[in-house]
C-alpha cells in the first residue's frame, strides 16, 4: 500500500546499482520501463472478474447489486470504476483521510477527475 509505479522504478533503480540492469525483478514498473500494459488496471480488473461468477452463482450480478469500496486506492478504485462501467452503484467510498457516500450512487468517473490520489482528502459528499 501507498506505492505505485514510480515506487516501483526507484526500486529497480537501486536493485540496478548493485545487480545490473534486471527489469523482470520488479513488477508495476513504468511501461517506459519495461513495465507491463494493464498492470495498473490489473488487480482491480482481478478482482472484478473473481467476483461476478461468485454473483452468478447467487443468481445476481453487478447491475443489481450497491457497492461500498473500503480503501479507495489503486485496487479500489479500478474496481469501482468497472463496477460503474457495468451498471453496478457504488454508493460509498473511503481511504485513509476521507471517506464520500451517495446513496443514489456515485460517479465515479468524476470523483476520479477531481484529482483523487486515492486518499478522499477534503470530499465529503459527491
Ligand atoms: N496494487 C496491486 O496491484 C495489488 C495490491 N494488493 C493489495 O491490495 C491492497 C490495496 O492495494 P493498493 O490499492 O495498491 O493500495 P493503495 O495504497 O493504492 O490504496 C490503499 C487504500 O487503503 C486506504 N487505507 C490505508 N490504510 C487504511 C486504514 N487503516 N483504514 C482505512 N483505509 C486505509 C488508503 O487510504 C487507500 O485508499 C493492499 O493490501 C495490497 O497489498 C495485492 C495485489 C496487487
Ligand atoms: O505486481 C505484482 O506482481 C504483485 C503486486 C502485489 O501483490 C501487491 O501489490 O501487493
Amino acid at each position: 500500500m501507498g506505492t505505485n509505479a514510480q515506487t516501483m522504478a526507484w526500486i529497480l533503480d537501486e536493485y540496478s546499482k548493485f545487480h545490473g540492469h534486471l527489469p523482470a525483478v520488479m513488477t508495476r514498473k513504468p511501461i517506459d520501463l519495461g513495465g507491463s500494459l494493464g498492470r495498473e488496471a490489473a488487480t482491480g480488473r482481478g478482482v472484478i472478474y473473481a467476483t461476478e461468477p461468485l454473483f452468478a452463482e447467487y443468481g445476481k450480478s453487478i447491475k443489481d447489486l450497491t457497492f461500498a469500496i473500503q480503501g479507495f486506492g489503486n485496487v479500489g478504485s479500478w474496481a469501482a470504476m468497472l463496477i460503474h462501467e457495468r451498471g453496478g452503484k457504488v454508493i460509498a467510498a473511503s481511504g485513509i483521510t476521507g471517506a464520500v457516500k451517495n446513496p443514489n450512487g456515485i460517479d465515479i468517473p468524476t470523483l476520479l477527475n477531481q484529482g483523487s490520489n486515492g486518499e478522499l482528502e477534503n470530499i465529503l459528499m459527491v
